[in-house]
């Protein structure tokens, strides 16, 4: 198997399961994977589509600028120059976007602040944190319609090679070395988005 399919494949796979959890309300959502490192190249999904459904024109391959590679009539995502900065500025392997409920909620409650922290909970392990003290923060960025601009000021975030950022009122990026640690990046932020919300509004009924 070619290194283009094993990457489509694994791909495939998030966006299967991805799908399964409803996280891709609307045709929202976009992911990608790398290709190549020299010059980059990576798969990201064609836009617009419903990504709940499985076809063989799913994925493009595009370049270090996000402009496809080759001859084709499909259109990268919308948001594709949020993973060049991702792919460009780290050794990432793989990024994930989704619009969800809750990543939008945590998004609106804490975008003021611009950033949401979390610590003292056992999936923080799932960042790499071991310490019984560790915190992980997410960036909370305004969400441009111009997406140059958004890519801008969601790069000023991108420094390391797995992270997430919440785009405020719009979704979650979230990246890694490899699909695994992207996924594994993304799920840790979705339960700890749906943990704070539940622990919020209980503690509300219960005052
Ligand atoms: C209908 S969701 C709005 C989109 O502009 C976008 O935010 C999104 O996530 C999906 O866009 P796409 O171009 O399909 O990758
Ligand atoms: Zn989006």
């Amino acid at each position: 198997m070619s290194l283009m399919a094993k990457r489509w494949e694994e791909l495939a796979d998030i966006k299967r399961v991805l799908a399964r959890r409803d996280w891709f309300p609307g045709t929202s959502g976009n992911l990608a994977i790398k290709i190549d490192d020299e010059p980059i190249s990576f798969l990201v999904t064609a836009s617009g589509k419903d990504k709940t459904k499985e076809t063989n024109e799913d994925f493009l391959l595009v370049d270090s600028k996000g402009q496809p590679v080759g001859e084709t009539h499909l259109k990268p995502s919308a948001e594709t120059l949020l993973h060049v900065e991702i792919f460009n500025k780290t050794n990432a392997g793989c990024s994930l976007h989704v619009h969800t409920v809750d990543n939008n909620v945590i998004s609106e409650l804490y975008g003021d602040k611009g950033s949401i922290t979390f610590k003292g909970q056992e999936i923080i392990k799932a960042y790499g944190l071991w310490d019984e003290d560790a915190e992980f923060t997410i960036p909370i960025i305004y969400n441009h319609a111009h997406i140059p601009t958004l890519a801008a000021d969601f790069a000023k975030f991108v420094k390391e090679d797995a992270g997430a950022i919440l785009i405020r009122n719009h979704g979650i990026t979230a990246w890694g070395r490899d699909a695994l640690e992207a996924k594994k990046y993304l799920e840790a932020s979705e339960f700890l988005f749906s943990y704070h919300l539940k622990l919020l509004s209980f503690k509300h009924v219960m005052v």
